[in-house]
């Protein structure tokens, strides 16, 4: 991997303490879909480090492996080669670690605001009541104290977001994995629902892998930004240190000539791969 090696000193970026999230070597074959018996190969040999308290985006162009890559981080997938390693630890089965929040709205349409975040808690065992007066101060961190009792079909799409992102922290996952969150929303609630997202993470500090088609989105928002090839057998081909300050408002900072100097470098390797993926889905 000489392009990771040329722009980053190390992957190990946690100052030699036990990293949150490890994959080391992950190759993720599959059944190809054309039933005839054949493989494909989706990601492979992919290693990176996430350490405690950092954000990390994944981008790669489509279908090259990187909500894969997630599904192994979060134990939802066992690969077919490598392993994943959660605080020093294999992960085998679910990640105790790890709170996940996917791109569709994943909340449920019978329970409502309040419930949906308390569900979070009562999947692990807190008893209903409890749940329930522990999501309220949730609720109102994502700004919906208010709206505890709506269902989602009468929430915005950027209020069903939060009611989904306050489920999902409520249990104090050490690792958050988002697969493109945000991607259904409008640009301007997008904007709004990234700086919500960096307010409560440097409250909390969580370790985050972060997955997104949005270059933008991408340097915005992370500590670091790994860039996957085209697939099949995708791998880690950039890793780009994001060196711009803290706090930081997603909107504001894409228009510093720091923020403009990283998307230039970091598009130049990522377009070719988009080209070749695109190519791709033309072939299949
Ligand atoms: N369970 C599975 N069985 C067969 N093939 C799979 C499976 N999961 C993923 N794939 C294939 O692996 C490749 C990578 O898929 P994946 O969803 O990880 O890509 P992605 O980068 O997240 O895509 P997108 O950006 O479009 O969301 C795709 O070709 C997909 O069809």
């Amino acid at each position: 991997m000489p392009e990771v090696a040329a722009k980053a000193p190390a992957l190990q970026t946690d100052g030699g303490a036990t990293p949150a999230l490890r994959l080391e070597g992950v190759t993720c074959t599959f059944p190809s879909p054309d039933g005839r018996g054949r493989t494909y190969t989706a990601v492979q040999g992919v290693t990176f480090t996430v350490a405690a308290g950092e954000f990390v985006s994944i981008v790669g162009p489509t279908g090259s492996g990187k909500s894969t890559i997630l599904n192994v981080a979060a134990g939802l997938l066992t690969p077919s080669q490598g392993s994943a390693l959660a605080f020093g630890k294999p992960v085998s089965g679910i990640n105790p670690h790890a709170g996940y929040m996917f791109q569709a709205d994943a909340l449920m349409p019978w329970k409502s605001a309040l419930e949906n975040v308390a569900a979070g808690l009562e999947f692990r065992g807190v008893p209903k009541r409890e749940a329930e007066e522990r999501a309220r101060p949730w609720l109102a961190r994502v700004g919906l104290d208010r709206f505890g009792d709506r269902y989602p079909h009468q929430l915005s799409g950027g209020m069903r977001k939060r009611v989904a992102l306050a489920q999902t922290l409520i249990v104090d996952p050490k690792i958050v994995l988002m697969d493109e969150p945000f991607s259904a929303l409008d640009i301007q609630t997008r904007q709004l629902m990234e700086n919500e997202l960096l307010d409560l993470w440097s409250a909390d500090r969580k370790s985050v892998v972060f997955i997104t088609h949005d270059l933008e989105e991408a340097i915005s928002m992370s500590d670091r930004v790994l860039v996957l090839s085209a697939g099949p057998g995708a791998r880690l081909i950039g890793e780009y240190k994001v060196d711009l300050d803290r706090p930081r408002d997603v909107a504001e900072i894409r228009m510093t000539p720091r923020f403009l100097d990283l998307h230039r470098e970091i598009w130049g390797q990522l377009r070719e791969e988009v080209l070749k993926g695109y190519a791709q889905t033309k072939l299949t």
